[in-house]
């Protein structure tokens, strides 16, 4: 075959573009998803910054990623939003993740449309609120303490830094800006609900922070997320009774991830589900765009199989 023929055929295959961060890219074991591609004859190519300013490159047909908060990232997701939509699907869109980078936003859209879930009482507080404002506030929307710190920025570095008080002579111990939200008892179990694409979900139990309403210290606790809800996690506040046994249903959760899921149009998505003790409802605490997915083993096949499905080939 000659080397132009094969040349030609090469460009017949669809390009998946990816843009990961080495960490992720390792923690997914993403090797093993590009290994699928090859096999099955999809070409696919590391996203750079300066990719799409280069002369002679293909355009992807789908680009997957987890865009950072920093200078590359940025450069980068500006020249994909230059490209014609028509050519190439987005894994996932930028709009869609934009709706639940900012935690207040991400619980009032959550709060719209919730039917099969509640979401724990919640405010806002920015930079400009005093303190007679926000114990206002909390009164206002019968928010009562214990309550959740959590930074106003959903994704990245700085927004797991999350903290529990306890009463009202402690609010000057929070961060701003940030969300304050009713602590809801839940027997110290959380399940993590993640999707990849449509009708495709796992459910995966972690440990959680325990009931606080025997807890005795009035002492503001400061936690990073990962410290109690990773699959590793170890802390003091997580619970440590092993004859607690929570179960889930099935299709109450598959309501929930199908509502979520077409509320903020993502296909990959974690959800992060509570029960609460006291009413057996399920709360819904926060929505992930493009997650760990800890826990399932062929996530790499599962999201081969999505774009597949999306580039409408088999
Ligand atoms: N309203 C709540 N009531 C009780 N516990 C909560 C509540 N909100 C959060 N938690 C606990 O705090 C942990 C961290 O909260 P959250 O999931 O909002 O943080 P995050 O930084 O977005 O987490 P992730 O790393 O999963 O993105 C939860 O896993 C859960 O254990
Ligand atoms: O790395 P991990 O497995 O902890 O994945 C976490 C992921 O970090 P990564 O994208 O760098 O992997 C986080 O992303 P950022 O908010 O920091 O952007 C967030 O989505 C967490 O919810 C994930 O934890 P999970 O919900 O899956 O337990
Ligand atoms: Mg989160």
């Amino acid at each position: 075959m000659s080397s132009s023929l094969l040349h030609s055929q090469r460009q017949q295959h669809p390009l998946i573009g990816y843009y990961l961060s080495r960490k992720k890219f390792s923690k997914l074991r993403f090797d093993q998803f590009l290994l699928r591609c090859k096999q099955f004859h999809i070409d696919t190519v590391e996203l750079t910054h300066d990719y799409f300013d280069r002369q002679n490159i293909r355009i992807p047909q789908l680009i997957v990623h987890k865009l950072e908060d920093d200078v590359s990232s940025h450069l980068l997701m500006e020249k994909i939003c230059l490209l014609p939509k028509s050519s190439t699907i987005i894994l996932d869109e930028f709009n869609s993740i934009s709706r639940l980078l900012n935690r207040y936003e991400q619980y009032s859209l959550l709060n719209s449309n919730k039917n099969c879930y509640v979401v724990p009482p919640f405010i806002r507080v920015t930079d400009d609120d005093n303190k007679l404002m926000i114990e206002k506030m909390l009164i206002n929307n019968q928010i009562s303490f214990p309550i959740m710190c959590k930074p106003i920025q959903a994704h990245g570095d700085k927004s797991h830094d999350m903290k529990i008080i306890f009463d009202v002579q402690h609010l000057n111990d929070i961060d701003k800006p940030c969300v304050l939200q009713q602590f809801i008892d839940h027997d110290g179990i959380l399940f993590k609900v993640f999707a990849i694409g449509q009708d495709n979900y796992h459910i995966v139990q972690r440990n959680s922070i325990r009931n606080l309403n025997t807890y005795s210290s009035r002492e503001t606790i400061s936690f990073h997320s990962s410290e109690v809800s990773s699959s590793q996690a170890d802390h003091i506040l997580l619970s440590t009774d092993p004859s607690i046994i929570v179960t889930f249903d099935h299709t109450l959760i598959n309501k929930i991830v199908q509502t979520v899921q077409n509320l903020f149009e993502l296909n990959l998505v974690g959800i992060d589900i509570i029960i609460d003790r006291k009413t057996g409802d399920y709360a819904v605490i926060d929505v992930n765009y493009f997650p760990g997915y800890e826990g399932i083993t062929d996530f790499s096949t599962q999201l081969f199989h999505l774009c597949q499905q999306l580039l409408h080939i088999s």
